[in-house]
């Protein structure tokens, strides 16, 4: 017999190959910008098409699985993970090339279509790239970390304080180096990949990080909250780093703010 939920993972990695091609052939000519909750809140035509694309298909052949979708949460569905089985989908993460699908967080798919890069984790079977398995960095000491963060989309003037204030603390720790690849699902597939110690960001959706965060774990990281508490995915705060020890030495760094949920009521008019 099939192993369990096998059929989902091959299901996710074909249709991730699928959107891929879309996108590709979009970066040639897809201009069309649009704006969400804010001006620098962007979404393209192509983030819808490849999110209907996605739903679509997962719909043909599995009929009772839920969604939870980056473009269809902006467009009033609800934002619920219930034990139904669900897939967490953001269509094009950051820089309009990445690609990550979560499944009830027990497999994760991340592809950055541009450079093929085919990254996938089961809980508790590891995770790889492209079949190669991944390891975090063995690195302990903070000073020889490279560290990836974003300043997200938020301009408030409270919460844009607390991020510089938040990095010039961790640069001057100090650590080596600093990055930010423009897509949380990248900047976590680094984690899990060794190439970077750890990331954090305040501000990001559970299809941002989804994916990648189970990546991290099956890659032998770690997860938790900004101020150090255990991850909640609702809350849009994380923090993934190769060790507990780099994670908190970080969490000691972070004047933490609190965004609306994901999961919050939808707000009255
Ligand atoms: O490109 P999207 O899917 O909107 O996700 C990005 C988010 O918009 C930014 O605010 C974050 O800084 C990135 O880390 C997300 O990947
Ligand atoms: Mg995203
Ligand atoms: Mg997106």
């Amino acid at each position: 017999m099939a192993e369990q939920w096998q059929d989902v993972l091959d299901h996710a990695v074909a249709v991730a190959q699928k959107a891929g091609k879309v996108v590709r052939e979009a970066l040639q000519s897809d201009r069309k910008v649009s704006t969400k909750s804010s001006s620098i809140d962007l979404v393209t035509q192509t983030d819808q098409k490849v999110e209907q694309l996605i739903i679509q298909s997962v719909k043909e052949t599995f009929p009772a699985h839920r969604f939870i979708g980056e473009e269809s949460v902006a467009a009033g569905e609800p934002c619920d993970l219930t034990d139904e089985p669900t897939w967490i989908i953001d269509p094009i993460d950051g820089t309009t090339n990445f690609f990550p699908l979560a499944f009830l967080l027990i497999m994760g798919v991340v592809y950055s279509c541009l450079e093929d890069k085919m990254f996938v984790a089961r809980r508790g079977k590891g995770a790889f790239c492209n079949g190669k398995q991944l390891r975090v960095s063995d690195q302990k000491d903070i000073h020889c970390s490279i560290v990836a963060t974003e300043f997200g989309s938020n301009r408030d003037g409270g919460a844009v304080e607390k991020i510089f204030s938040s990095l010039r603390k961790v640069v001057c720790l100090p650590v080596h180096g600093v990055r930010g690849a423009g897509s949380a699902a990248i900047n976590l597939c680094l984690v899990a990949s060794g190439c970077v110690e750890a990331y954090y960001e305040i501000g990001v959706h559970v299809w941002d990080v989804a994916a990648g965060a189970l990546m991290v774990t099956e890659a032998g990281g770690v997860l938790m909250d900004v101020e150090g508490g255990a991850l909640d995915m609702m809350s849009r705060r994380i923090l993934a780093a190769n060790n507990r020890h780099i994670a908190e030495q970080i969490v000691g760094q972070i004047q933490a703010f609190t965004p609306q949920r994901d999961d919050a009521p939808p707000q009255q008019q």
